[in-house]
């Protein structure tokens, strides 16, 4: 495997919640423009995971993180990594849409407003944008000026994907961002998934196994803290080598 295809390398990686270990040396790569399905029964640590790669951990009293979580090569727990500027480039969607409660325009422009961006039509370009890649931009360019919280929740999750897309990051990480959604708004932003891995890089949590066959090139399934299989898709679902990876696939435990 090639180096440079790994966008995100992660190294001996453990995370402690006060004594509570929660990622016992995880060593794993993820690669540019793919989607990376993380699976694993409740509590095994997908969303410690997650949020150590745009290190959403740090707001978090008495964690104590071990070992490397590399972005393009550069040690994003390094002292001179600034977080605010590390979150610009890893953006992160969660399972409960979580639009602010203003204007779509405002949330869609509302990293770029923050790094002090003032121009119209900058602002204006980016809402466009992102909008559009999010796929919701016929449905809400004429509601702009309307309050986020008044479109559909499927509606709601496009827009904190465009939240999250304004600011151009590289990664996107999504914490279980379609469980709380109905199927029909669930299939739209699969499809949304489908086109943004031409352009950035994603990782999803999920607990739908179907999802993860579905969207995902690779799958990694994590068991207690640690990761007990990594591969491509179809051979994780296809021919698990664990008997554990394939017992919690098929649906015998978790
Ligand atoms: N803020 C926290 N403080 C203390 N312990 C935590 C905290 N967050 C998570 N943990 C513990 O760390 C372990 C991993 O939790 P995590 O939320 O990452 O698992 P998960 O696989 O995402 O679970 P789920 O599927 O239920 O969301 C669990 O034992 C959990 O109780």
């Amino acid at each position: 495997m090639s180096e440079d295809k790994n966008l995100i390398s992660i190294r001996d990686l453990h995370l402690y919640y006060g004594k509570v270990e929660a990622l016992k040396g995880v060593t794993m790569d993820f690669r540019k423009n793919e989607i990376t399905a993380v699976i694993g029964p409740s509590g095994c640590g997908k969303s410690t995971l997650l949020k150590t790669i745009n290190r959403l951990n740090d707001l978090v009293p008495d964690v104590t993180v071990t070992g490397t979580v590399k972005l393009n090569g550069k040690d994003i727990y390094a002292p001179s990594m600034n977080a605010v500027d590390l979150r610009k480039e890893v953006g992160m969607l969660f399972q409960q849409p979580n639009p602010f409660p203003f204007s779509i325009y405002d949330n869609v422009t509302y990293g770029l407003r923050i790094s002090g961006e003032k121009d119209k039509a900058v602002l204006d370009e980016a809402v466009e944008r992102s909008l559009q890649q999010a796929a919701i931009w016929d449905e809400l360019k004429d509601r702009l000026h309307d309050n986020a919280l008044s479109v559909s929740g499927g509606q709601q999750q496009r827009i904190c994907i465009a939240r999250v897309l304004a600011t151009q990051p590289k990664v996107i990480l999504m914490d279980e961002p379609t469980s709380a959604l109905d199927p029909i708004s669930s299939d739209k932003i699969e499809r949304t998934m489908l086109k943004l891995k031409e352009d950035y890089t994603i990782v999803i949590v999920t607990r739908n196994m179907q999802q993860a066959s579905r969207l995902s090139d690779r799958t990694a399934f994590f068991l207690g803290g640690k990761l007990i299989e990594y591969g491509k898709t179809k051979d994780i679902f296809m021919q698990p080598e664990h008997k554990e990876t394939e017992d919690y696939i098929s649906g015998r435990f978790g």
